[in-house]
């Protein structure tokens, strides 16, 4: 989950640590093509270097996915976005053969997912991948809990059985009260709620949103999101989402990759795309995002000059936001300390935030993000080194950086 930009507290049921976890789906060469003899494309050189519209003219087909790679880890928030008709549909379709791949190679959990013969491609999608779809096809005469209890009794589980584990599900959603309505008796939200449950009813490895919530209004669409974040704070669960919307991909994404014509332009951290475009397609996509709330801490953070600067002055998380930082810093008159486990490993000063919101100065983004595809690399990423002080200090008080920013992006 995104630390930058989630208006939720921190996780404390979650075990999963996304970062070095082993892949869930592992992506490699992926192609997808439309049209007639698809895959003599992604082979031929010469058809892959004409651009889209030349590409129909000559052969009839459509590149929608076009040589991407990537893993989704165990327990992220990957999220796809891109503009309409960029492929990010296709792409996540892909993943569960809801669409026939043309080339290149997709596992779950080690196993292929291409060489999956019918039956298990059903168990992939029933059990391991469940789909929660934009417009999310209740059954209209079914009520909330039937509707919930939809895909157990598919998969052939008892009546009193899985009426309890829909039951369970529909209130652990925010619809406890509601299980005997029918869809017509709901909200929009509410009956993307309980499309949410039925996938959660399943108890999916993964979920897969394909832009669940872009009926919505948005503040409906909030809550939608905050509940997203706050089923993945209290169950780790992997998910995949799609999204056109940048605030959402930023406020949800534990990692975004951006698609463009078909390729993943950039796949990083929140962070890293708005504090690192890949390219200068990249920075004009995330120029208005307010800076401050997505980038933290470690992007204007310089070494303590002495042992003195590191050892009192307000405090700081490594994770804490530029505009939390900001607060603090005014707060206190002073610069402020980052602290990471009680150990000073930078100072952040009035003059280092403000030239993060004004977009100028070198930044520090921590670790690099992935770049697919012809696009123009930037400068690897610097780290600031963190000032070794003497003594470790003692943990810090209750400072910003502890609680999250309300009206994040
Ligand atoms: N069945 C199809 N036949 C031919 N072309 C298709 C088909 N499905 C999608 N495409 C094309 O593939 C490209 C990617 O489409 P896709 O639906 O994956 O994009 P998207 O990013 O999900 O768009 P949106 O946000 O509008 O849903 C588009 O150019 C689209 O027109």
């Amino acid at each position: 989950m995104s630390t930058a930009t989630s208006a939720t507290p921190q996780p404390s049921g979650t075990t999963a640590d996304p970062e070095g976890s082993p892949p869930v789906f592992s992506v490699d060469g992926l192609w997808k093509v439309f049209g007639p003899k698809a895959d003599r494309v992604p082979a031929d050189p010469g058809l892959t270097a004409l651009d889209p519209a030349e590409l129909r003219s000559r052969t009839g087909c459509t590149v929608a996915v076009r040589d991407v790679s990537f893993d989704v880890r165990k327990g992220e928030v990957f999220v796809v976005m891109g503009l309409s008709g960029s492929g990010k549909s296709t792409l996540v379709r892909c993943l569960t053969r809801l669409i026939e791949p043309t080339a290149g190679s997709i596992s779950i959990d080690g196993e292929d997912v291409r060489a999956m013969d019918k039956a298990r491609l059903r168990e992939l999608r029933r059990h391991r991948a469940a789909m929660v779809f934009q417009h999310f096809g209740l059954l209209p005469h079914r009520t909330v809990l039937d509707n919930v209890a939809y895909g157990l009794e598919i998969q052939g589980m008892g009546r009193a059985q899985r009426r309890a584990k829909a039951a369970e599900v529909v209130a652990k959603v925010g619809l406890e009260g509601m299980e005997q309505r029918r869809p017509a008796q709901l909200s929009g939200g509410q009956r993307q709620r309980v499309g949410l449950a039925r996938a959660l009813a399943v108890d999916p490895q993964v979920l897969l949103f394909d832009e669940p919530f872009s009926a919505l209004d948005p503040l409906i669409r909030r809550d939608m999101q905050e509940e997203v974040i706050r089923l993945h704070h209290e169950e780790g669960r992997t998910m995949v989402f799609i999204t056109h919307d940048l605030s959402e991909a930023l406020r949800l994404g534990d990692r975004i990759a951006l698609m463009r014509d078909g390729r993943v332009v950039q796949l990083g951290t929140p962070e890293e795309i708005v504090g690192s475009p890949a390219d200068d397609y990249v920075r004009d996509f995330v120029r208005d995002v307010p800076r401050e709330q997505v980038l933290t801490v470690r992007t204007a953070m310089r070494p303590a000059s002495s042992a003195d600067e590191a050892g009192s002055g307000p405090a700081v998380r490594p994770d804490a936001t530029v505009s939390e930082a900001i607060e603090a810093v005014a707060r206190a008159g002073s610069p402020a300390r980052v602290l990471d486990q009680g150990r000073c490993v930078g100072i952040v000063d009035s003059a280092a935030l403000l030239s993060v919101v004004a977009g100028t100065g070198t930044l520090a983004v921590t670790g690099p993000s992935t770049v697919t595809g012809p696009s123009t690399v930037t400068e690897p990423s610097t780290v600031t080194e963190p000032f070794a002080a003497p003594e470790p200090s003692p943990a810090p008080e209750p400072s910003a950086g502890t609680e999250r920013p309300e009206g994040a992006v």
